[in-house]
């Protein structure tokens, strides 16, 4: 199995038999189909165990939204890499930037987490993007590489998730020409921290990313998949962006 990967972020959505209704849809369609992308769901801490139970023995992957710095200790309310990994995952989202925004969270602190997750053996999925400001004030480029070179450690085995933050939710992805030239700008940037291993990251793209867009996105050069919120939480648009990643395998 290879081409694009397509990661749903489920953010702070799902109750059981939100769960239940999603998880049931991806069953269906893995019963029915051989070799699909590799897709990865990202729920809420509180449905992990009960998702990792409904897609056992099947292709897909689970991953959580956050993790602490620490691997264990007095920090009520958080969750560790170490126990996400215990409970059977394989990736983890850091520095969305809703938890930049929201929980003002720094390059310096993601790069822990990144850390943090990475001795745990779990794949993080380290967001970066610009703001609209930085958009239109033309800073873009110079944001993005301020958070590669402050969230991702001095060895690196991840993946990084272009979202600009003005796409995020708004229902208007942003232009492909646009999102072709930062994610060149990012393997370009990847290349010379890490050098051949910088060429092996997967580099993808979030922000509403929808079946009507989804293939032209994923026709970009050096696109490595696509981290989707909305989406994935409707089952048959969901469904329909990893059939449309078949034509990409
Ligand atoms: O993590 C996912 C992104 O924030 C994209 O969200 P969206 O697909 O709802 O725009």
């Amino acid at each position: 199995m290879a081409g694009p990967i397509i990661i749903g972020n489920w953010k702070m959505n799902g109750l059981t038999k939100d769960a239940d209704h999603i998880i049931s849809a991806l069953l269906t369609y893995s019963n029915n189909h051989k070799n699909f992308a590799k897709t990865v769901v990202c729920p809420p801490f509180t449905q992990l165990q009960h998702v990792k139970e409904l897609i056992k023995n099947t292709p897909y992957g689970l991953g959580a939204q956050d993790c602490h710095v620490a691997s264990k200790g007095a920090h009520t309310g958080d969750i560790a890499a170490d126990m996400i990994k215990d409970l059977g995952a394989e990736y983890v989202i850091v520095g969305h930037s809703e938890r930049r925004k929201d929980h003002s969270e720094t390059d310096q602190l993601i790069l822990q987490k990144t850390q943090a997750a990475q001795s745990s053996g779990l794949l993080p999925v380290v967001c970066i993007g610009e703001t609209k400001e930085e958009r239109e004030s033309g800073q873009y480029k110079e944001v993005i590489a301020t958070q590669i070179k402050g969230s991702l450690p001095s060895e690196f085995k991840g993946l990084v998730a272009y979202e600009p933050v003005w796409a995020i939710g708004t229902g208007i992805s942003a232009k492909n020409e646009d999102i072709a030239e930062v994610i060149e700008f990012i393997r370009e940037k990847l290349i010379a921290q890490y050098g051949e291993n910088g060429k092996k990251t997967p580099i993808l793209y979030g922000g509403s990313v929808k079946p009507n867009n989804v293939k032209d996105i994923f026709a970009i050069a050096e696109l490595g998949g696509v981290l989707v919120g909305g989406v994935s939480l409707i089952p048959e648009d969901f469904l329909q962006l990893v059939n449309i990643a078949q034509d990409f395998i």
